[in-house]
């Protein structure tokens, strides 16, 4: 049984491509109204995991639930539809396209008008694209964006296209938020503004849930933490648990060592 404050839940999840298996047996939660952070060497399985909950590919054994409802089989929209949004790893926004186009893109599936209003540009469709417009400069402006709205994203900052990134990713009305690496590439004065970014995103209540490497933002940032290690959970709890869990200072100083 969930608690009421779990937003998503991944039990016993196993995923093999042909003989690879990938992931083992992992299970974790992510409550409602938090920052959850998924950490663990390269090639452990992160964003394997992101892929499984946002329905690109299927586990091989396991299930995964958001608000109790089984997301296995559910193809990508759906899941969204659910409620989760995602970020990648690589910024994937529309270059030659302006901010405020590039959010209500995200907001599509949103949009209740038919094929017909668009056709005959009903009052209706014109009512739910101002309704849009507002949403979309509202969602930008929570990000600090607003004044460049008209802008073509091409022209933004690493810092601000990551912004954008999630404001459209926002605009999908999402409950929890999925970020691949956020602070990937950035640096130090960018890293502290978008971590001020996903804080105020938290203290609207969305849920957030991130893979990333960078350890100082980690363990400032999430409530709690799951570390995988080849493919398995070796500990969960919060920063100060992980970080001082002896597994988990093996697996990394051996990678390095390996490294070296
Ligand atoms: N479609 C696939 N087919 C075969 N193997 C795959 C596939 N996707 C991922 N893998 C393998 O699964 C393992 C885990 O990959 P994954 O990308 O999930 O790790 P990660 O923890 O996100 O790594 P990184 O931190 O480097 O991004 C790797 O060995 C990878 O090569």
């Amino acid at each position: 049984m969930n608690t009421p404050q779990t937003l998503l839940s991944i039990r016993n999840v196993g995923k093999h491509f042909g003989g690879l298996h990938v992931l083992q047996d992992v299970s974790f939660e992510v409550p409602a109204g938090g920052i959850y952070g998924l950490i663990g060497p390269n090639g452990a399985g992160k964003t394997t995991v992101f892929n499984l909950v946002t329905g690109l590919l299927a586990p091989s054994s396991g299930t995964i639930e958001f608000q109790g409802e089984s997301l296995v089989g559910l193809p990508p929209h759906q899941i969204t539809h659910r409620g989760i949004a995602r970020t990648f790893q690589n910024i994937r926004i529309f270059k030659e396209m302006s901010l405020l186009e590039n959010v209500m893109i995200g907001m599509h599936e949103h949009l209740k008008y038919g094929a017909g209003g668009i056709f005959f540009n009903s009052s209706a469709c014109r009512a739910a694209e101002k309704r849009a417009r507002e949403r979309a400069f509202e969602l930008l402006s929570w990000l600090g964006l607003e004044h460049k709205a008209a802008m073509l994203a091409d022209n933004l900052s690493y810092g601000d296209q990551r912004k954008l990134e999630f404001a459209r990713a926002l605009a999908t009305e999402p409950k929890l938020l999925l970020l691949d690496e956020p602070v990937a590439g950035m640096n130090p004065s960018e890293k502290t503004l978008l971590m001020e970014e996903i804080i105020n995103i938290r203290n609207r209540g969305y849920g957030v849930f991130m893979i990333e490497h960078d350890m100082r933002f980690v363990m400032g940032l999430c409530d709690r933490i799951a570390v995988l290690n080849f493919g398995r959970i070796i500990a969960e709890g919060s920063p100060d648990e992980v970080r001082n869990n002896q597994e988990v200072i093996e697996a990394y100083l051996g990678r390095e060592e390996e490294a070296a």
